[in-house]
Order: structure tokens, then sequence, then C-alpha cells
């Protein structure tokens, strides 16, 4: 039999905040000197995640208008068609889902035979934050669906847990997947050769599903302003809320303007962490705040009522 020609597809999954970009950055690290393309999937209208890829790629495909498990006839065929046109076909897509995709629908797609035909799924990854991964499996059900289509677990930020912690988890995951090749990370990096990808992947048990729209339980609230942010202010603020209200907001992420700092500024918090850290020039643009918070029945009014003290007077 001839080789097999087909786009090489790696879908990553995981939960909000996991280590999902962190795994796909190491991953193109690895890949480097293929021709690689990567589709961004956000849950909110505003892409982060996008502007979090340090690793060269040859295109990057950003879905923004809703999760792309929710419905078939949507913007991932659109641009798997797209891909297929162009003149040099990529050796490999890289799909960040959302961190609350049904993962099971993306990998319907893949078994639809116009896909199959041209893309080959190798692997459906699933990033685990060992910290909080416990605590979300309870909150949503999308994390736990997550870990069982996966063929490859990722067990990353494994510095926040003990050995006999870390032994446990890895022993949990593995009655809830037996089949999936469970590792482990810091900051996601895994040795390509450490990862095994199984010969067919878990997904190919899963038929191409009908197009369903389910209403996911999470939801996001973009905060914008032009205003800078007085930075102890805005720790503040976050730290509180964060820890007081850590079952109903999952992730907060963005960039904003900092009263007295020229750089653009990265907001990242997945948990009981909150780091804020320089990311660069403002270049072209003009200098603004875009914090996007995810969580369960979040409220606009009250994420402004909670940022606006922060902002400079
Ligand atoms: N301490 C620690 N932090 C990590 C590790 N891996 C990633 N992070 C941090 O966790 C945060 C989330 O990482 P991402 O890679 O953006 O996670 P994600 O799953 O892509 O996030 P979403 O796309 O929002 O769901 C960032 O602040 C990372 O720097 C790790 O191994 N240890």
């Amino acid at each position: 039999m001839g080789k097999d020609e087909r786009v090489k597809v790696y879908i990553l999954t995981g939960f909000l905040g996991a280590g999902k970009t962190t795994v796909l950055n190491s991953l193109l690290r690895q890949f480097s000197g293929h021709n690689n393309i990567v589709i961004e999937n956000e849950f909110g209208k505003v892409n982060i995640d996008a502007g979090l890829i340090t690793e060269k790629i040859d295109q990057l495909y950003e879905l923004t208008s809703g999760c792309i498990c929710c419905s078939l006839d949507n913007d991932l065929l659109e641009v798997l068609g797209n891909i297929l046109q162009k003149e040099e076909r990529p050796d490999h897509v890289f799909i960040e889902t959302t961190g609350i995709a049904d993962v099971g629908n993306i990998i319907g797609m893949f078994h639809m035979p116009d896909v199959q035909r041209h893309y080959e799924l190798v692997s459906t990854i699933c990033v685990v934050d060992a910290e909080n991964i416990f605590e979300r499996l309870q909150q949503v059900p999308e994390a736990g669906k997550q870990l069982s289509c996966a063929d490859v677990i990722i067990i990353n930020k494994i510095k926040q847990l003990a050995v006999p912690q870390l032994i446990y988890l890895s022993q949990q995951l593995e009655q809830m997947n037996p089949l999936a090749f469970i590792t482990t990370s810091e900051d996601g990096f895994v040795p390509l050769k450490e990862l095994h990808f199984p010969e067919k992947s878990i997904g190919a048990t899963i038929a191409p599903v009908a197009p369903v729209k389910h209403p996911h339980k999470v939801n996001t609230v973009l905060f914008e302003s032009p205003e800078a942010f007085d930075l102890n202010m805005l720790v503040f603020v976050l730290d509180l809320h964060f820890n007081a209200y850590p079952d109903q907001l999952y992730r907060i992420k963005g960039y904003v303007r900092i009263k007295d700092t020229p750089e653009r500024m990265l907001v990242q918090s997945t948990g009981k962490y909150l780091h804020i850290q320089p990311a660069g020039e403002w270049g072209s643009a003009t200098p603004s705040s875009t914090l996007v918070f995810i969580g369960k029945e979040l409220k606009t009014p009250t994420i402004q009522r909670i940022l606006t003290p922060a902002l400079r007077k």
C-alpha cells in the first residue's frame, strides 16, 4: 500500500486553562521544519490564544464565532476545505478546541467520508490541569467527556502536586479512560518520542454526529476599556474575586493597559493563580484593555462593577 498522503490532524482538548496552548507551542517547536497549520477556536468573540502561539507556523485560522463542537455546518469544515486549496498542503493541522468543547462532535467530523479522504486524525490529546481537574470534573460535564474521548492524556502542571497525589490522579484518569496513553508534563513539555499515539485513534469508534446545538452552561463576559488600570488595584480585585468565586469563575485572560507602563501586559488566571506579565510593545494598536472572563452564569454588570475601581482615575 502507498504512503498515506493525508494531512495529519491533532486535536487538542482539555478544560479551560489546563495548558492546551502551552502544549501546542511545545509540539510546534518539536515539529519545526514541517509545514504546520493551527486552527484556534475560542469560546468568546475575542481570540486571545492566537497571540499566545510563540512558535513559527505556516498559517493560523481563528474561529471565534462560537464553539466548533456545537454544529457541523460550521466554520471548521470551511477551513478544512480552504486548507486543501492551498498551493502546498500542510504536513500537520493542530486544532485547539475551546476549553469547554464537547470534543466528540469534532472527532466525528473526521469520519465524514469527504473529510477522511484528505485528513487523518492522528490523535486527540487532552491536557489536564493536575491541580484542579477533580474540581472541574464535578463542576462541568464537558471536562469528563474530553477525557473519555482522548487518545493521549497529558497531566500538566505537575509541580503543583506531591508525588502520591500525582500517582492517585494518574490512576483515576486511567480508570476513566483505560485506552488512553497517559503522560505528564511541566509547562506543557512532552518529548515527541515519549508520546505514544495509538495505532487507531479512539475517535475511530465515534460515529459522525448529527448537528446538535447544546447550550454550554459556561459563558463568557468581555470587558473592554481604553483606560489604563492601576496594577496593584487590578491584582487586588482579580485575586479577591477569583478566590471568592472559584466555582463560578474558571478563567481570565487578556491584554491590559497599565498606568505608567509603555508595554502591553498579559493577564492569565486559571484558578488560584493570577499572572500579569509584560507582553511586548503595542505596535500600531491603540493601548486599551481587553479581558475575557469565562465561567458559569457570569454577568457583565458584575464584572464591570468589580473592575471599574481598578481603572486609573
Ligand atoms: N505553573 C504552571 N503553569 C502553567 C503550566 N502550563 C501552563 N501554565 C500556565 O497556565 C495558564 C494557561 O495556559 P494555556 O496554555 O493558555 O492554557 P489553555 O488550556 O490553552 O487555556 P484556554 O485556551 O483558555 O482554555 C498560563 O498562564 C500558562 O502560563 C505548568 O506546567 N505549570
